[in-house]
Protein backbone atom coordinates (compact mmCIF):
# COMPACT_ATOMS: atom_id res chain seq x y z
CA UNK A 1 0.00 0.00 0.00
CA UNK A 2 1.99 3.29 -1.04
CA UNK A 3 2.26 6.24 1.20
CA UNK A 4 0.97 8.71 -1.20
CA UNK A 5 -2.14 8.06 -4.48
CA UNK A 6 -2.98 10.99 -5.80
CA UNK A 7 -4.92 9.39 -8.89
CA UNK A 8 -5.97 11.48 -12.22
CA UNK A 9 -6.11 14.50 -9.97
CA UNK A 10 -7.16 18.26 -12.11
CA UNK A 11 -7.41 21.69 -9.74
CA UNK A 12 -9.30 24.20 -11.32
CA UNK A 13 -9.26 27.38 -9.96
CA UNK A 14 -11.60 29.88 -11.79
CA UNK A 15 -9.14 30.61 -14.89
CA UNK A 16 -6.02 28.84 -13.83
CA UNK A 17 -5.73 24.69 -14.28
CA UNK A 18 -3.15 24.57 -11.64
CA UNK A 19 -3.22 20.68 -11.19
CA UNK A 20 -4.03 18.36 -14.61
CA UNK A 21 -4.68 15.04 -14.34
CA UNK A 22 -1.91 14.11 -12.11
CA UNK A 23 -1.44 10.89 -11.03
CA UNK A 24 1.78 10.09 -8.65
CA UNK A 25 2.72 7.24 -6.17
CA UNK A 26 4.82 7.49 -3.57
CA UNK A 27 5.76 4.14 -1.82
CA UNK A 28 5.79 3.75 2.06
CA UNK A 29 10.03 4.42 3.48
CA UNK A 30 10.79 6.28 0.12
CA UNK A 31 12.08 10.11 -0.09
CA UNK A 32 10.57 11.78 -2.59
CA UNK A 33 11.53 14.76 -4.52
CA UNK A 34 8.91 16.73 -5.96
CA UNK A 35 10.59 19.14 -8.22
CA UNK A 36 9.42 22.01 -10.46
CA UNK A 37 9.27 25.58 -11.24
CA UNK A 38 7.35 28.41 -9.57
CA UNK A 39 3.72 27.83 -10.41
CA UNK A 40 3.70 24.18 -11.55
CA UNK A 41 1.86 23.14 -8.91
CA UNK A 42 3.60 21.79 -6.26
CA UNK A 43 1.82 23.72 -3.18
CA UNK A 44 -1.20 22.75 -4.76
CA UNK A 45 -0.34 19.01 -4.62
CA UNK A 46 0.66 19.42 -1.07
CA UNK A 47 -2.48 21.11 0.11
CA UNK A 48 -4.47 18.64 -1.57
CA UNK A 49 -3.20 15.79 0.56
CA UNK A 50 -3.97 17.56 3.56
CA UNK A 51 -7.35 18.74 2.43
CA UNK A 52 -6.48 22.25 2.54
CA UNK A 53 -8.22 22.05 -0.59
CA UNK A 54 -10.08 20.13 -3.10
CA UNK A 55 -9.55 18.26 -5.78
CA UNK A 56 -11.91 19.32 -8.32
CA UNK A 57 -11.65 15.96 -9.92
CA UNK A 58 -9.85 12.50 -8.97
CA UNK A 59 -9.08 10.93 -5.63
CA UNK A 60 -6.28 11.84 -2.86
CA UNK A 61 -5.66 9.18 -0.75
CA UNK A 62 -2.86 8.76 1.79
CA UNK A 63 -1.82 5.81 4.04
CA UNK A 64 -4.62 3.99 2.01
CA UNK A 65 -7.40 6.72 3.76
CA UNK A 66 -9.54 9.07 2.06
CA UNK A 67 -7.98 12.35 2.80
CA UNK A 68 -11.76 14.07 2.96
CA UNK A 69 -12.98 11.53 4.95
CA UNK A 70 -9.67 10.52 7.39
CA UNK A 71 -8.27 13.82 7.20
CA UNK A 72 -7.67 14.23 11.05
CA UNK A 73 -5.75 10.79 11.59
CA UNK A 74 -3.43 12.00 8.06
CA UNK A 75 -2.78 15.14 9.98
CA UNK A 76 -1.98 13.29 13.58
CA UNK A 77 0.46 11.21 11.45
CA UNK A 78 1.67 13.50 9.47
CA UNK A 79 4.47 16.00 9.71
CA UNK A 80 4.33 19.58 8.04
CA UNK A 81 6.75 22.11 7.00
CA UNK A 82 4.74 24.53 5.12
CA UNK A 83 5.52 26.94 2.97
CA UNK A 84 6.10 29.95 4.42
CA UNK A 85 6.13 29.78 7.90
CA UNK A 86 4.13 31.07 9.78
CA UNK A 87 4.96 31.21 14.03
CA UNK A 88 3.67 33.10 17.34
CA UNK A 89 6.30 36.40 17.43
CA UNK A 90 4.94 36.26 21.21
CA UNK A 91 5.90 32.49 22.21
CA UNK A 92 9.13 30.92 22.76
CA UNK A 93 10.84 28.60 20.69
CA UNK A 94 10.03 26.08 23.35
CA UNK A 95 6.46 26.96 23.53
CA UNK A 96 5.90 26.24 19.87
CA UNK A 97 7.22 22.76 20.07
CA UNK A 98 5.14 22.64 23.29
CA UNK A 99 2.82 23.29 21.59
CA UNK A 100 2.90 20.86 18.80
CA UNK A 101 3.65 18.28 21.12
CA UNK A 102 0.10 18.70 23.13
CA UNK A 103 -2.12 19.33 19.85
CA UNK A 104 -0.74 15.61 18.83
CA UNK A 105 -0.81 14.54 21.93
CA UNK A 106 2.51 13.52 22.22
CA UNK A 107 5.22 13.32 24.89
CA UNK A 108 8.35 14.51 22.87
CA UNK A 109 11.14 16.06 24.61
CA UNK A 110 10.82 19.66 23.11
CA UNK A 111 14.24 20.50 24.56
CA UNK A 112 15.96 17.45 22.49
CA UNK A 113 13.81 18.55 19.62
CA UNK A 114 15.35 21.92 19.58
CA UNK A 115 18.43 20.72 20.20
CA UNK A 116 18.41 17.99 17.37
CA UNK A 117 17.29 21.00 14.96
CA UNK A 118 20.53 23.35 15.99
CA UNK A 119 18.37 25.89 17.87
CA UNK A 120 18.54 24.64 21.27
CA UNK A 121 20.22 27.63 22.87
CA UNK A 122 17.48 29.50 21.40
CA UNK A 123 14.71 28.01 23.24
CA UNK A 124 13.83 30.79 25.38
CA UNK A 125 14.03 33.05 22.98
CA UNK A 126 10.58 34.66 21.52
CA UNK A 127 10.20 33.63 17.78
CA UNK A 128 9.35 37.23 16.73
CA UNK A 129 13.56 37.53 17.35
CA UNK A 130 14.52 34.61 15.34
CA UNK A 131 15.94 34.97 11.84
CA UNK A 132 14.42 33.30 9.00
CA UNK A 133 16.46 29.92 9.22
CA UNK A 134 15.98 29.62 12.94
CA UNK A 135 12.67 30.03 11.79
CA UNK A 136 12.89 27.70 9.44
CA UNK A 137 14.54 24.85 11.99
CA UNK A 138 11.63 25.99 14.47
CA UNK A 139 9.07 24.83 11.90
CA UNK A 140 11.04 21.65 11.12
CA UNK A 141 11.37 20.59 15.16
CA UNK A 142 7.11 21.06 15.36
CA UNK A 143 7.14 18.78 11.90
CA UNK A 144 9.04 16.09 13.62
CA UNK A 145 6.84 16.19 16.91
CA UNK A 146 5.45 12.84 17.18
CA UNK A 147 7.89 10.57 14.77
CA UNK A 148 5.47 10.94 11.96
CA UNK A 149 4.70 8.37 9.35
CA UNK A 150 5.15 10.76 6.70
CA UNK A 151 7.06 14.10 6.57
CA UNK A 152 5.98 16.68 4.07
CA UNK A 153 8.17 19.30 3.51
CA UNK A 154 7.56 22.31 1.21
CA UNK A 155 10.57 23.69 0.30
CA UNK A 156 12.29 22.77 3.39
CA UNK A 157 16.01 24.46 2.23
CA UNK A 158 14.34 28.69 2.22
CA UNK A 159 16.59 30.36 4.78
CA UNK A 160 18.89 28.03 5.37
CA UNK A 161 22.37 28.72 5.51
CA UNK A 162 24.53 25.47 4.23
CA UNK A 163 24.97 23.77 7.45
CA UNK A 164 21.58 24.17 8.04
CA UNK A 165 20.35 22.55 4.53
CA UNK A 166 23.33 19.97 5.82
CA UNK A 167 21.26 19.55 8.89
CA UNK A 168 18.01 19.14 7.18
CA UNK A 169 19.24 16.83 4.76
CA UNK A 170 20.42 14.28 7.79
CA UNK A 171 17.55 14.94 9.75
CA UNK A 172 15.79 13.64 6.61
CA UNK A 173 17.80 10.32 6.04
CA UNK A 174 17.40 9.74 10.29
CA UNK A 175 13.68 10.18 9.98
CA UNK A 176 13.76 7.91 6.89
CA UNK A 177 16.05 5.42 8.37
CA UNK A 178 13.44 5.17 11.38
CA UNK A 179 10.89 4.62 8.55
CA UNK A 180 9.32 8.01 7.58
CA UNK A 181 8.06 8.53 4.26
CA UNK A 182 9.69 11.71 3.00
CA UNK A 183 7.54 14.16 0.66
CA UNK A 184 9.66 16.87 -0.18
CA UNK A 185 9.12 19.91 -2.76
CA UNK A 186 11.77 22.04 -3.81
CA UNK A 187 13.43 23.65 -6.79
CA UNK A 188 17.08 23.48 -4.91
CA UNK A 189 17.98 20.30 -7.05
CA UNK A 190 21.22 20.05 -4.63
CA UNK A 191 18.76 18.44 -1.84
CA UNK A 192 17.03 16.56 -4.13
CA UNK A 193 20.32 15.21 -5.58
CA UNK A 194 21.52 14.49 -2.42
CA UNK A 195 18.67 12.56 -0.74
CA UNK A 196 15.96 11.24 -2.69
CA UNK A 197 15.26 8.18 -3.69
CA UNK A 198 13.16 8.82 -6.25
CA UNK A 199 12.26 12.58 -8.15
CA UNK A 200 8.81 13.66 -9.78
CA UNK A 201 9.71 16.35 -11.65
CA UNK A 202 6.26 18.65 -12.22
CA UNK A 203 5.50 21.45 -15.14
CA UNK A 204 2.34 23.13 -15.48
CA UNK A 205 0.47 21.04 -13.37
CA UNK A 206 1.52 17.53 -14.72
CA UNK A 207 4.44 15.01 -14.09
CA UNK A 208 6.53 15.18 -16.74
CA UNK A 209 9.06 13.04 -15.89
CA UNK A 210 9.64 10.66 -12.55
CA UNK A 211 12.51 8.32 -11.82
CA UNK A 212 15.18 8.09 -9.66
CA UNK A 213 18.26 10.94 -10.45
CA UNK A 214 20.35 7.75 -12.24
CA UNK A 215 17.53 7.27 -14.48
CA UNK A 216 16.82 10.67 -15.24
CA UNK A 217 20.11 11.11 -16.01
CA UNK A 218 19.83 8.15 -18.51
CA UNK A 219 17.48 9.13 -19.96
CA UNK A 220 18.66 12.39 -21.16
CA UNK A 221 21.73 11.71 -23.80
CA UNK A 222 24.47 12.57 -22.30
CA UNK A 223 25.70 16.29 -22.53
CA UNK A 224 28.78 16.53 -21.52
CA UNK A 225 30.96 19.63 -20.77
CA UNK A 226 34.67 19.32 -22.77
CA UNK A 227 37.19 21.24 -21.25
CA UNK A 228 40.27 20.90 -24.07
CA UNK A 229 43.66 22.81 -23.20
CA UNK A 230 45.96 23.62 -26.29
CA UNK A 231 49.53 24.33 -25.97
CA UNK A 232 48.87 27.32 -27.88
CA UNK A 233 46.15 29.03 -29.73
CA UNK A 234 45.84 27.60 -33.05
CA UNK A 235 46.94 30.04 -36.18
CA UNK A 236 43.52 29.91 -37.83
CA UNK A 237 41.22 30.17 -34.77
CA UNK A 238 38.07 31.27 -36.30
CA UNK A 239 38.61 28.39 -38.67
CA UNK A 240 38.97 26.10 -35.83
CA UNK A 241 36.14 27.25 -34.19
CA UNK A 242 34.07 26.97 -37.18
CA UNK A 243 35.05 23.24 -38.03
CA UNK A 244 34.35 22.30 -33.93
CA UNK A 245 30.78 24.36 -33.58
CA UNK A 246 29.89 21.88 -37.20
CA UNK A 247 30.49 18.65 -35.62
CA UNK A 248 27.00 16.78 -34.99
CA UNK A 249 26.51 16.47 -31.79
CA UNK A 250 28.51 19.89 -30.37
CA UNK A 251 25.98 22.52 -29.60
CA UNK A 252 28.64 25.33 -28.46
CA UNK A 253 32.54 26.09 -28.52
CA UNK A 254 33.52 28.82 -26.21
CA UNK A 255 37.23 29.96 -26.13
CA UNK A 256 39.16 30.85 -23.21
CA UNK A 257 42.37 31.74 -23.50
CA UNK A 258 44.04 28.40 -24.28
CA UNK A 259 41.39 26.15 -23.56
CA UNK A 260 38.19 25.47 -25.36
CA UNK A 261 34.91 25.18 -23.62
CA UNK A 262 33.10 22.37 -25.62
CA UNK A 263 29.46 21.18 -24.64
CA UNK A 264 28.78 18.47 -26.85
CA UNK A 265 26.64 15.10 -26.79
CA UNK A 266 29.23 12.45 -25.26
CA UNK A 267 29.66 10.61 -28.76
CA UNK A 268 31.06 13.85 -29.98
CA UNK A 269 34.42 13.60 -27.64
CA UNK A 270 36.73 11.91 -30.03
CA UNK A 271 36.06 13.72 -32.80
CA UNK A 272 36.35 17.47 -31.27
CA UNK A 273 40.22 16.15 -30.16
CA UNK A 274 40.69 14.87 -33.83
CA UNK A 275 39.59 18.13 -35.18
CA UNK A 276 41.44 20.43 -32.78
CA UNK A 277 44.71 18.26 -33.75
CA UNK A 278 44.32 19.02 -37.58
CA UNK A 279 44.80 22.91 -37.08
CA UNK A 280 48.48 21.86 -35.86
CA UNK A 281 48.10 22.79 -32.16
CA UNK A 282 48.37 19.78 -30.18
CA UNK A 283 45.85 18.84 -26.85
CA UNK A 284 48.00 19.69 -23.38
CA UNK A 285 45.27 18.28 -21.15
CA UNK A 286 41.70 17.59 -21.17
CA UNK A 287 38.52 17.02 -19.03
CA UNK A 288 34.81 16.49 -18.93
CA UNK A 289 31.89 17.82 -16.41
CA UNK A 290 29.20 15.36 -16.40
CA UNK A 291 25.66 17.68 -17.28
CA UNK A 292 24.45 17.90 -13.36
CA UNK A 293 20.77 17.68 -12.43
CA UNK A 294 20.90 21.78 -12.30
CA UNK A 295 21.30 20.92 -16.21
CA UNK A 296 18.77 18.48 -16.60
CA UNK A 297 16.11 20.57 -14.54
CA UNK A 298 16.37 23.18 -16.90
CA UNK A 299 16.51 20.99 -20.04
CA UNK A 300 12.73 19.21 -18.66
CA UNK A 301 11.41 22.75 -17.54
CA UNK A 302 12.44 25.19 -19.70
CA UNK A 303 9.59 27.13 -21.94
CA UNK A 304 11.36 25.67 -25.03
CA UNK A 305 11.49 22.31 -23.97
CA UNK A 306 8.90 19.07 -24.12
CA UNK A 307 9.92 16.87 -21.75
CA UNK A 308 11.90 13.66 -22.04
CA UNK A 309 13.18 14.29 -25.51
CA UNK A 310 15.32 17.66 -25.09
CA UNK A 311 18.62 18.73 -23.69
CA UNK A 312 19.54 22.22 -22.87
N1 LIG B 1 -5.93 30.11 -4.59
C1 LIG B 1 -5.56 30.20 -5.87
N2 LIG B 1 -6.36 30.82 -6.76
C2 LIG B 1 -6.02 30.90 -8.07
N3 LIG B 1 -4.89 30.37 -8.61
C3 LIG B 1 -4.07 29.73 -7.77
C4 LIG B 1 -4.35 29.61 -6.36
N4 LIG B 1 -3.34 28.90 -5.79
C5 LIG B 1 -2.45 28.62 -6.77
N5 LIG B 1 -2.90 29.12 -7.95
C6 LIG B 1 -2.21 28.98 -9.26
O1 LIG B 1 -1.97 27.60 -9.49
C7 LIG B 1 -0.69 27.41 -10.09
C8 LIG B 1 0.15 26.49 -9.23
O2 LIG B 1 0.51 27.13 -8.01
P1 LIG B 1 1.34 26.46 -6.85
O3 LIG B 1 1.44 27.46 -5.73
O4 LIG B 1 0.79 25.13 -6.54
O5 LIG B 1 2.77 26.28 -7.53
P2 LIG B 1 4.15 25.88 -6.88
O6 LIG B 1 4.74 24.85 -7.78
O7 LIG B 1 4.00 25.56 -5.45
O8 LIG B 1 4.97 27.24 -7.05
P3 LIG B 1 6.08 27.92 -6.10
O9 LIG B 1 7.35 27.18 -6.31
O10 LIG B 1 6.14 29.32 -6.68
O11 LIG B 1 5.56 27.89 -4.71
C9 LIG B 1 -0.09 28.79 -10.25
O12 LIG B 1 -0.33 29.22 -11.58
C10 LIG B 1 -0.86 29.64 -9.27
O13 LIG B 1 -0.95 30.97 -9.73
Amino acid sequence: MPAIDISSVTKQYATERALDDLTLTVERGEIYGFLGPNGAGKSTTINLLLDFIRPTAGEVRVFDLDVRADSLEIRNRTGILPEGVDLYDRLTGRQHVEFAIESKGADDDADALLERVGIGDAAEQKAGGYSKGMAQRLTLATALVGDPDLLILDEPSTGLDPNGARRMREIIREENARGATVFFSSHVLGQVEAVCDRVGILRDGSLIAEDTVEGLREAMPTQTRLRVTLDRIPDDSAAALEALESIDGVSSVTPEDRTLVVACEDRAKTTVLHTVEEYGVTVEDFETDESSLEDLFVAYTSDDSNGAQVVR
